[in-house]
């Protein structure tokens, strides 16, 4: 391969693109990054900062950075991580769609199941390859981005997808390709639902997961998308090593078994929060509709009972209409949820 087809674009240089393509960058590929005006002057100033809870640091000299909010920078690239959330994918895919080289290869990391169609929809099926980051990253300024949580990212499997793992793979994020990512990204968003409640608990993810009360509100969430997803025909893969059916019996259990049974679950530092609580405490607009949405949506279809993602919809809603976390208890969320 020339280092022509190494070329790797960064779509959205926020949380996933700065520390995934900055990892990248870090490996010695080339990688041109394309972010707002203001991302583009911040990391222009400090360049990268990568930490993680489980290994060592990395970097990119602000010297080193191939950073613009001009579009145009993509049609140097073979290889694109698209990494805009979910509500700004159909904009997105206009601003990139002409600078698209013809032999470009557009993979989603974003988490919920409608991007990649419209992915395709916009540039082209051919083209378009999901993926799937399990883990957290939280952007604490000044270029600096820290990975809290642990896993493996995968993707499609195609000769583009099993090279960008293996670029991946070499530069300290382990990857692999699957070939049922539907079913991948539908097991993602069993675990995304927990995006919303830590909006509403305003703690981190460890502490909340070890409270048994959000748990158990989870649980129903879970729930709820296993009923509406069993009906549809669609089977949620297992994301690390609890199988889905067993997730809601696994966070119902009292407080002293689950930190036994769930430890892969916990394995974290005390920064992990979720991207939706990033997108509050930053004034961005959060992905509900795409995540608990979409479990809504799908159990509307098919006539299944979604109340409780419902009640943390409207309270995240709320919340973001605030500008602020109400902060609620466990408790109290349960008893709001009904749960
Ligand atoms: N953060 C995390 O821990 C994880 C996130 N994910 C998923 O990854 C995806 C990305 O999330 P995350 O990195 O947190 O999101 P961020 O909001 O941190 O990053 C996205 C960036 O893309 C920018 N952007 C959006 N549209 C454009 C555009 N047309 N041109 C240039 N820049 C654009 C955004 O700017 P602006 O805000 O101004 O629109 C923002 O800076 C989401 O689907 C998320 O759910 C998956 C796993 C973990
Ligand atoms: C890693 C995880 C599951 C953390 O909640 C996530 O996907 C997110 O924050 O969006």
């Amino acid at each position: 391969m020339t280092d022509e087809a190494d070329t790797i674009g960064v779509f959205g240089a926020g949380a996933i693109g700065c520390y995934v393509g900055g990892m990248l960058a870090a490996s010695g590929l080339t990688v041109h990054f394309l972010g707002r005006e203001s991302a583009v002057e911040t990391l222009q100033q400090h360049g990268l900062t990568l930490t993680r809870f489980d290994g060592p640091q990395a970097g990119v000299p602000s010297s080193k950075l191939k950073i613009s909010s001009d579009p145009a920078v993509i049609s140097k690239c073979d290889l694109i991580l698209f990494c805009v959330k979910s509500q700004s994918t159909p904009e997105a895919a206009v601003d990139l769609a002409p600078h698209l080289k013809s032999s470009a290869k557009v993979i989603s990391l974003q988490n919920g199941v409608g991007n990649v169609k419209a992915l395709e929809d916009a540039l082209g099926a051919e083209r378009v390859f999901a993926g799937m980051v399990p883990f957290n990253v939280l952007s604490s300024g000044e270029g600096r981005f820290h990975r809290a949580t642990a896993g493996n990212i995968l993707l499609a499997d195609d000769p583009a997808t099993r090279q960008l793992a293996q670029f991946l793979t070499a530069a300290g994020l382990t990857a692999e390709t699957s070939s049922d990512m539907d079913a991948v990204l539908w097991g993602k968003l069993l675990l995304n639902l927990n995006n919303a409640l830590n909006v509403l608990s305003d703690v981190p993810l460890v502490r909340q997961l070890s409270d048994r009360d959000y748990r158990t509100v989870l649980a129903a969430m879970v729930k709820e998308a296993l009923v509406a997803t069993s009906k549809a025909g669609i089977r949620p893969a297992a994301i690390g090593r609890v199988q889905p059916w067993l997730i809601p019996h696994i966070l119902r259990l009292p407080d002293w078994l689950f930190m036994r049974v769930a430890q892969s679950m916990l394995a974290m530092d005390d920064k992990a929060r979720s991207s939706m609580w990033d997108d509050l405490q930053k004034n961005r607009q959060p992905e509900i509709d795409y995540l608990n949405g979409a479990i809504v949506r799908l159990a509307e279809e098919m006539g299944t009972p979604a109340p409780v993602n419902r009640k943390v919809i409207e309270l995240v809603k709320d919340a973001f209409g605030n500008g602020r976390s109400p902060a609620l208890s466990g408790a109290a969320l349960r008893q709001m949820a009904a749960v």
